[in-house]
């Protein structure tokens, strides 16, 4: 792969014992403003700034199509991937609601989608026309889940060099819980029951039938756990590892990444496999209601900042969470210290 995992740094731990003992002079209580303080630490030692900023946040939603869909795993019909692409285009999806509120700039990459969409907007970076079934073949070849995780680095760079001082990840394909399912099932060594969910919404019969068919898939595969450009190829899919490389660049340049659901946080383990050092740039910013998500996140090593029941994906739920990391780094900078402001740090 084209990219230099060794650029990625440790996170600055020295910056953190020095916000943490700032924090303790702000007017407040000592620890009140609780999981706050904590993000602020962390974000402290990301960016190696005693007052980072995250402002303005970048959003890249990264589409494309998966062949498993084939096998009736999802209760939306595939066209609606380009569909959706269309409708970001316009302006009129949840995530461009949601990036206009919090002044993000929004691009979005076709990665994979399996028909062609000329627009000028849409940065086009094709790697196939979706990919294969995995029911049947492997998802892709290993230079095609490499290209799309170096066409994801690559874009999350430009965002970084267009003056986005975080990252929010987000993606749009119809089946991709399935393909994320079964790579976390390779991942955890867990059971593919025990982590399906019905995604855009499927049937009690359909949600029994999707596990069936991941695991089998997963016998007929067969990836190898350790190598996570394996899962990603046998598996999928395009945008998963488009998310990946994107993360990676975040990592790179010292630029906090914030995860979506369960998809997006599927990406954040293999960036992690790929490089530990990047897992300290991860926040997971809510908690899906696709059952996986509890598992994933916990392999990940995070706690879920907001739990609001969401199953959406697109980047929705990072950028909802987005104002408590901007109010966690407004607080060390504008927050008085009891000397300046003359509270008594002690009661009589
Ligand atoms: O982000 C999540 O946790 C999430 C959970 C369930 C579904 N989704 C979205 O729904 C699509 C995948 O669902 P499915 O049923 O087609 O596999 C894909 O476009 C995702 O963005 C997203
Ligand atoms: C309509 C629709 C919008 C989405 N956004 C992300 N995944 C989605 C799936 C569907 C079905």
């Amino acid at each position: 792969m084209n990219i230099n995992l060794d650029t990625i740094p440790k996170v600055n731990e020295e910056t953190g014992t020095l916000v943490s003992d700032y924090i303790n002079t702000l007017t407040k209580p000592i620890g009140s403003l609780g999981r706050l303080e904590k993000l602020a630490i962390e974000l402290a030692k990301i960016k190696g700034e005693q007052f980072p900023s995250v402002t303005p946040p970048g959003v890249l939603v990264f589409a494309a199509d998966h062949g498993i869909t084939d096998e009736g795993v999802s209760a939306y019909p595939k066209d609606v991937t380009e569909q959706m692409v269309r409708n970001f285009l316009q302006g009129g999806a949840a995530i461009n609601v949601f990036s206009r509120e919090i002044g993000a700039f929004l691009e979005i990459v076709d990665i994979g989608v399996a028909k062609d969409i000329d627009d000028e907007q849409l940065i086009n970076k094709k790697v196939r026309y979706g990919t294969a079934n995995f029911f049947r073949e492997d998802a892709m070849t290993r230079e095609e889940a490499e290209k799309a995780i170096e066409i994801g680095y690559e874009q999350g760079l430009n965002l970084i060099d267009k003056g986005a001082q975080c990252l929010i990840l987000g993606e749009m394909g119809i089946g991709n819980t399935s393909a994320s399912s079964a790579i976390l099932a390779v991942l955890s060594g867990q059971d593919v029951s025990d982590l399906v969910g019905i995604g855009t919404g499927l049937t009690s019969e359909g949600l029994a039938r999707k596990a069936e068919i991941i695991k089998e898939s997963i016998n007929r595969r067969n990836p190898n756990r350790d190598d996570a450009l394996d899962c990603l190829a046998k598996l999928g899919g395009l945008e998963i590892a488009g998310m990946t490389g994107a993360m990676l660049a975040g990592a790179s340049r010292q630029v906090p990444i914030l995860v979506d659901g369960f998809i997006c946080t599927v990406s954040a383990l293999l960036a992690s496999k790929l490089s530990s050092n990047a897992n300290d740039y991860m926040f997971v910013m809510h908690q899906s209601a696709e059952p996986g998500h509890k598992a994933a996140i916990s392999l990940l090593g995070k706690e879920p900042i907001l739990d609001l029941n969401l199953r959406l994906g697109e980047g929705t739920g990072a950028a909802l969470g987005f104002p408590i990391m901007k109010a966690a780094t407004l607080m060390l900078k504008e927050m008085a210290t009891f000397e300046s402001a003359g509270v008594s740090t002690k009661g009589e």
